[in-house]
């Protein structure tokens, strides 16, 4: 399932990851161990019978196991030990900079409060920040499939750890939620000075991407690949720089494309487009950055120049403050 090892010099170069759903770095083992420790069901009993069933035919196909996965996530030390397993992978990839979604709506209805997640996940982000000096900022993640009214309840939640989150952002089913539905959500995000992304042009089509941008007055895109389809959004992406943050193997997963020989990561470049690469939910879709990295790498054959452009694009797309991403951007160049 795992793509070939990254080579040695896109494995040191350091990088920044954009879109990683930290629900979707459960590995399986930790998934079995911690169903058995909280006595949560699950239909499998090993890791061989995880992958089996990690066979997705779309989006929600694959949805509906991810929150499924995420149900065996019940104490401080779950969440520490989520956030703690997915940092070493930063560490491992050589990704110095990370931007994490958050997914409250997942935990919150199992009486599960901010206080719990958020503690286990500040204390991991403590420690790797202290071990290792790993630089981390964290999206409030909402989810298309609720309400309006939920979203907006989470959001008056997170105001209690409004200094924990850079961005607002939204995933989960994109067909069904156009943009419109979260036109007020977006507009209370921004009167609280969050950064504002969301998933858009997965499986949705370009208006979707209109309407984000319009609407919920996005300023980066998560995935967006479906904007080739309309030549006057591409303009208006390269024009304002919109960066969209493409997870090359989530793709091929979900069948975005059928397979990596038809993504279209070099055309979106090749139009002017602020691309970077990230793993979305890497332990369901077979690799963490490095092996999104080199699928892409050696599918297109993609020279050292180009790699450099993406990974310069993650920083530059990053909501760092702007004497950080000159740190990493100098660190790249050195
Ligand atoms: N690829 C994806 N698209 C939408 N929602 C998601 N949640 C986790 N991964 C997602
Ligand atoms: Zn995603």
């Amino acid at each position: 399932m795992s793509s070939i090892a990254a080579p040695d010099w896109i494995s040191s170069l350091p990088k920044a990851e954009l879109h990683i759903h930290l629900d979707g770095s459960l590995e399986a083992g930790r998934m079995l161990q911690l169903a058995q420790k909280n006595g949560v069901e699950l239909p499998y009993k090993s890791v061989e019978e995880v992958a089996q069933a990690y066979n997705f035919t779309d989006l929600q196909s694959f949805l509906d196991l991810y929150y499924m996965g995420a149900s065996v996530l019940c104490d401080e030390e779950d969440f520490y030990h989520l956030m703690m397993d997915y940092l070493l992978q930063c560490k491992a990839n050589n990704i110095v900079h990370t931007e994490i979604m958050i997914e409250p709506q997942t935990y919150l209805p199992r009486g599960i409060g901010f206080e719990v997640f958020m503690s286990g996940f500040r204390r991991a982000m403590r420690d790797a920040a202290d071990q290792w000096g790993q630089s981390v900022l964290l999206i409030l993640s909402l989810l298309k499939h609720t309400s309006e009214e939920e979203c907006i309840q989470v959001l008056e939640m997170a105001d209690a750890w409004r200094d924990d989150f850079v961005a607002l952002g939204m995933a989960s089913t994109e067909l069904g939620n156009p943009p419109e539905k979260f036109a007020r959500l977006f507009e209370l995000g921004k009167q609280r000075g969050y950064e504002l992304t969301t998933h858009a042009g997965e499986e949705g089509p370009p208006a979707f991407i209109w309407g984000s941008l319009q609407v919920m007055n996005v300023t980066r895109i998560d995935h967006g690949v479906r904007c080739l389809e309309d030549p006057t959004l591409v303009d208006y992406l390269r024009e304002h720089q919109i960066a969209l943050t493409v997870c090359p193997l989530s793709n091929i997963r979900l069948r975005v494309f059928n397979a990596m020989a038809d993504h279209n990561i070099v055309e979106l470049m090749q139009q002017g487009l602020k691309v970077t690469i990230n793993s979305d939910d890497p332990a369901y879709f077979g690799g963490y950055l490095n092996d999104n990295f080199c699928a892409v790498a050696e599918q297109f054959n993609l020279s050292q120049a180009d790699v450099l452009t993406l990974i310069k694009n993650g920083f530059e797309a990053s909501y760092l403050r702007n004497e950080r991403k000159a740190y990493f951007l100098e660190q790249l160049s050195a």
